[in-house]
């Protein structure tokens, strides 16, 4: 039998969803270094059995108050009973119960810092989002800028560590990473149940596109998941101290991501997923220009999906624009660009570009120019699921959420053009391009270049310690 949530749950979860979420800074999280005790972890388990209920309960009441019908769709019920299982699960979990020595040690800060222990300074907005841009209102209407009760918990502290602690700390951490681990799993599949929620909606409205308030929820909904996914998957690798770790690790975050390596593994992946998908000998090339010390403080895997999004967009564009039966096609460039703040990554093709009136469209879920959908069905997250090629229209919207997650972008400059067939007007200097493309992005359509699309994502280096969205996620 399905689960359904109780009357009585419900009303917890509007309890919870009256309090607002959090931020967390990068900074925060890699202060745990590679080992963190079993006291610390306690307190950030402690932290985060309060946190995460809040944030799944902002969830699920915005859920609940979609607007015209969507909330009535099967798979947006799905998601949201997710939500609210997931939410139950962490607030059910039985608290140890501590003596007052034990309390007290856990709240001592240890001799750190002249006993004052790491307390960090406070986080700083995020530059690439607006305040509140991806926040909701809590529902009773307190604001997410409420300070006093935003510093009264904190995700990180180290405790005193001197000496054993009781077995009920470690069996407690233990405990609630495996509930977590189970709730990340459950959740695997809410981008593209919610994507199918959203075809429901589309094609019980007969609507072509959806609007922008269904666009800021998703937008909100998604930043929110990569929030909730980021803590508990740095929380989960925490606790698991059982193989030894690559010491550049802290959790999941790389304290030395090697852009250059990550960008190549993307390269394959995604010049493997356009042969399979056209049965391509050989796809377009692909070349990289990154100096291979270039190091930062990162979460790999949000790089590696915002590349490979992007370089799957570069190479189908290419495909399609010059044809599958073509021996040769122009080679998309990969630059990664080191700045003394930021760290740009530039994916020029020349695979014809967007039209202009479509460029507002491909920031919105769902635009795609793929004709068919793949099918969307219920098993198909499951881990031998194989990532299309495109179709859902997700790619750049999700990829640009990321970025912003921790104070990036992702930008595209588009210069949408026939193709010359005889590709005389190729390889103009790539700082030229880049400033037609700002200023005069129709001119250089009259030459006709053949040189299309540019996505860029940055990210800012070296400071990386502002909240996750300031605070809401
Ligand atoms: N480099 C590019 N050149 C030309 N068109 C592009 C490029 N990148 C994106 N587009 C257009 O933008 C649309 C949306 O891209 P997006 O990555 O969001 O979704 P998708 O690739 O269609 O599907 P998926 O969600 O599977 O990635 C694409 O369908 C395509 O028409």
């Amino acid at each position: 039998m399905s689960w359904k949530a109780s009357e009585r749950l419900m009303d917890t979860i509007r309890h919870y969803a009256n309090f607002p979420a959090t931020g967390v800074s990068l900074r925060q999280m890699v202060q745990f270094g590679e080992r963190p005790s079993v006291g610390t972890l306690f307190r950030a388990s402690q932290f985060l059995a309060e946190e995460l209920p809040i944030r799944l309960a902002h969830r699920v009441e915005e859920l609940t108050n979609l607007p015209d019908g969507l909330n009535e769709m099967p798979s947006v019920k799905k998601v949201q009973d997710w939500y609210a299982q997931s939410f139950e699960e962490i607030t059910g979990l039985p608290r140890p119960n501590l003596g007052r020595d034990v309390r007290d040690r856990l709240l001592n800060p240890g001799k750190l810092n002249n006993g004052r222990g790491a307390m960090l300074s406070e986080a700083i907005p995020n530059p690439s989002i607006r305040e509140g841009q991806y926040a909701s209102s809590p529902v009773g209407g307190m604001t997410n800028g409420n300070k006093k009760h935003q510093g009264a918990r904190r995700y990180f502290a180290m405790v005193d560590d001197v000496g054993d602690w009781p077995p009920e700390l470690q069996a407690y951490n233990s405990k609630f990473a495996q509930c977590l681990h189970k709730i990340k799993r459950r959740h695997d599949g809410v981008v593209t149940t919610m994507a199918q929620g959203i075809l429901e909606y589309k094609r019980r409205r007969q609507r072509m596109q959806i609007d922008n308030n269904i666009q800021s929820f998703l937008d909100r909904f998604y930043m929110s998941r990569i929030g909730i996914r980021m803590l508990i998957g740095q929380h989960i690798a925490l606790t698991d101290q059982s193989h030894h770790r690559d010491p550049t690790y802290v959790g999941i975050i790389c304290t030395k991501t090697n852009v250059r390596d990550l960008a190549q593994e993307a390269i394959e992946n995604a010049r493997f997923v356009c042969e399979d998908h056209y049965g391509l000998f050989e796809a377009p090339k692909i070349q990289l220009v990154c100096n291979p010390d270039l190091n930062f403080m990162y979460v790999p895997g949000h790089l590696s999906h915002m590349l490979f999004e992007t370089l799957k967009n570069s190479l189908r564009a290419v495909v399609e624009t010059h044809g599958q039966d073509k021996q040769e096609f122009p080679v998309t460039k990969v630059i990664v660009a080191e700045g003394r703040e930021d760290i740009t990554i530039k994916i020029s093709d020349e695979g014809g570009g967007i039209p202009r009136s479509a460029i507002p469209l491909v920031w919105t879920y769902m635009y795609t120019t793929v004709d068919r959908t793949p099918n969307l069905d219920p098993d198909f997250d499951k881990s031998d699921f194989k990532a299309p090629m495109a179709g859902f229209g997700y790619g750049l919207p999700i990829s640009r959420l990321y970025a912003r997650y921790f104070g990036g972008d992702l930008k595209l400059i588009n210069m949408q053009s026939a193709v010359m067939r005889d590709g005389s007007s190729q390889g103009l200097a790539i700082p030229m391009r880049m400033m037609h493309k700002r200023l005069k992005p129709f001119e250089v359509s009259e030459r006709k270049q053949v040189g299309d699309a540019e996505s860029m994502i940055s990210q800012e280096r070296g400071r990386l310690m502002w909240d996750e969205t300031g605070g809401e996620l």
